[in-house]
């Protein structure tokens, strides 16, 4: 890949679990697709946890600020930023820990960042050029991951309301619900306000204008 000039545009898209982060994420992906484009998840980057027993790893806070290896992201968004390619570790939900592969990921000239604690961080903070909070409310939040944990997660509805009234919910108004101070722009009910979307992809496509970035014609795969 030739270098460009203009460093790639960086969009955090934050929210509480279940919120519509991924949804709003890949609206804004297939919108700006005719620019090399990228989603990297803060999920990739829960700590490596393979010297726990699985009793312990059951255990852990996985929605504390703690959970997540901020050195790592920052170090591979800094890379990215540099137009140069990462190894991004990939999370196994069902093992509660980082798999042993990894996946090879080129630059790309907009970095979508999708998590729940990716404004907690300044040092990350201040590597965004948009920050975005989607605001969905409790209720929805929970019903919307029930379904997911259980299809796609493998988890009983017990344990997902253990963890959502143990560490989801109260971690939420502790850590999450705080940084909407620090967002741009809060979009309510997120992957289906789609004004919010229009307005969001305008702005970006504003600002890789005004970098000089160029348009592609060719549209790359979703790296998620
Ligand atoms: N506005 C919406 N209306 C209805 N369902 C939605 C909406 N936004 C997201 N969903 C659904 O809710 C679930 C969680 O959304 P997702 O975008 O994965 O949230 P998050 O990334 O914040 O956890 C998904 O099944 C998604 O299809
Ligand atoms: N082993 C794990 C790791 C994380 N979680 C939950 O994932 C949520 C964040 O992901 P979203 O896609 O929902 O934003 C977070 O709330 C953790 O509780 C988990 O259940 N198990």
């Amino acid at each position: 890949m030739v270098k460009p000039k203009q460093k790639p545009v960086v969009i955090g898209v934050t929210g509480g679990s279940g919120s519509g982060k991924t949804t709003v994420s890949r609206k804004i992906f297939n919108e700006l697709s005719n620019y090399s484009i990228m989603i990297l998840q803060q999920d990739s980057y829960y700590k490596d946890q393979s010297n726990m027993t699985m009793a312990q790893r059951k255990k852990v806070n996985y929605d504390h600020p703690m959970a997540f290896d901020y050195d790592l992201i920052i170090q591979q968004l800094k890379q990215l930023l540099n137009y140069q390619p990462i190894e991004k570790p990939v999370y196994d939900y069902n093992q509660f820990t980082r798999s042993k592969e990894t996946i090879h990921q080129d630059p790309r000239e907009v970095i979508i960042l999708d998590g729940i604690l990716i404004l907690d961080d300044e040092r990350l903070r201040d590597l965004m050029d948009i920050k975005v909070f989607v605001d969905t409310d409790d209720d929805i939040r929970l019903i919307r991951r029930i379904e997911r944990d259980m299809h796609e997660r493998g988890r009983s509805l017990d344990s997902i309301i253990k963890q959502y009234l143990t560490t989801v919910k109260p971690m939420y108004h502790q850590f999450v619900e705080p940084t909407k101070r620090y967002a741009d722009i809060i979009v309510p009910e997120g992957g289906e306000n789609q004004v919010a979307i229009d307005l969001l992809t305008t702005k970006m496509r504003a600002i890789l204008r005004s970098r000089g970035n160029q348009q592609i014609k060719q549209n790359f795969d979703s790296t998620i």
